[in-house]
């Protein structure tokens, strides 16, 4: 997929070993940048807010689960991020010279991306989902890293009312979910969760909100399902909740997005190859 195409550029190919052989991973520098970026502690020459630089600025996760093997990723890539100390978050990538990065929570990668502040971005497909919320401006440039794999998924007891119940379809037809009683679930996807639940013919449904733990919410006595993202799948068996047939919402793992619009304000380009 090509987004910009600069006539003059000088191409850095690279390959990602954990990466299908058949993928092919390509930056591009463009010639007519008059000046690269240049940090100073931290301060940037130019604002925030300037729409109209010339720089291509990148969002890597700045904590949490992806953050070591976004870093690992781009050093397997031979770019390395170079960053004066941890706590400042701001970095370049001296075989970039048009690149800046900046580190950011995922979902602030995913909303900045979207305001334009920045052009491109490392996340989990499930954070682009929930908080790109379908827009169409967000494209995907490289939709398989080959880390951060995780699902989104429904997930219900293994006791009481839902010990027999074994799909979304047969959750759905339980008589007990009125709207009085609503099915009641705890997600902190509260885009994707109650997207899913609707198209599958749940319409009597409660949705309550936390930052972790959700799993926990059954057994408190706070909610009847929850709406998660699951990888071993221990954290569900260790608090009794099983997923179901049809269950699961979005299969997820690190993608790099762009911004269609601000990449096409500036003068690099970014491409990806899949041959
Ligand atoms: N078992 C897992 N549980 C949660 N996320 C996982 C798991 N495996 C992979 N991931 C990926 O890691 C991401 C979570 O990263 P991180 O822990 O930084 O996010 P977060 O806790 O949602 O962020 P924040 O702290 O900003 O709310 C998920 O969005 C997903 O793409
Ligand atoms: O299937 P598993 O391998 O058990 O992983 C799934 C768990 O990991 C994540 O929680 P995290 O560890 O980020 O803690 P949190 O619940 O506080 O967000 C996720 O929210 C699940 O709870």
């Amino acid at each position: 997929m090509s987004l910009i195409h600069c006539p003059t550029t000088t191409t850095t190919r690279l390959r990602h070993p954990p990466l299908s052989p058949t993928v092919k991973f390509t930056v591009i520098k463009c010639c007519s940048l008059t000046s690269p970026v240049t940090v100073v502690n931290g301060n940037l020459e130019m604002t925030s807010s300037d729409k109209n630089r010339n720089e291509i600025r990148l969002g890597l996760p700045s904590k949490g689960r992806m953050a070591a093997d976004t870093l690992d990723l781009l050093k397997d890539c031979q770019l390395s991020v170079r960053q004066l100390n941890p706590r400042q978050y701001v970095a370049d990538i001296p075989q970039l010279s048009n690149v800046e990065v900046w580190f950011q929570r995922p979902k602030d990668i995913v909303r900045k991306l979207v305001s334009g502040d920045l052009d491109l971005g490392i996340v989990g497909l499930d954070t682009l989902s929930e908080y790109g919320q379908g827009n169409e401006d967000l494209i995907l440039v490289h939709d398989a890293l080959a880390y951060g794999d995780c699902r989104l998924s429904l997930a219900i007891p293994k006791y009481g009312i839902f010990e027999k119940i074994n799909s979304v379809k047969e959750l759905a037809q339980m008589p007990q979910w009125t709207a009085e009683k609503p099915l009641r679930v705890a997600t902190g996807f509260t885009y994707l969760g109650p997207k899913f639940l609707k198209e599958n013919g749940l319409e009597h449904v409660d949705f309550s909100t936390a930052d972790g733990a959700l799993e926990a919410a059954p057994a408190m006595g706070i909610a009847d399902a929850i709406v998660d993202l699951v990888s071993s799948g221990t954290t569900l068996k260790e608090n009794n909740l099983k997923e179901i047939e049809g269950g699961v919402i979005l299969e997820s793992q690190a993608v790099l997005v762009a911004s269609k619009k601000s990449l096409l304000q500036r003068k690099g380009s970014c491409q990806h190859e899949r041959i």
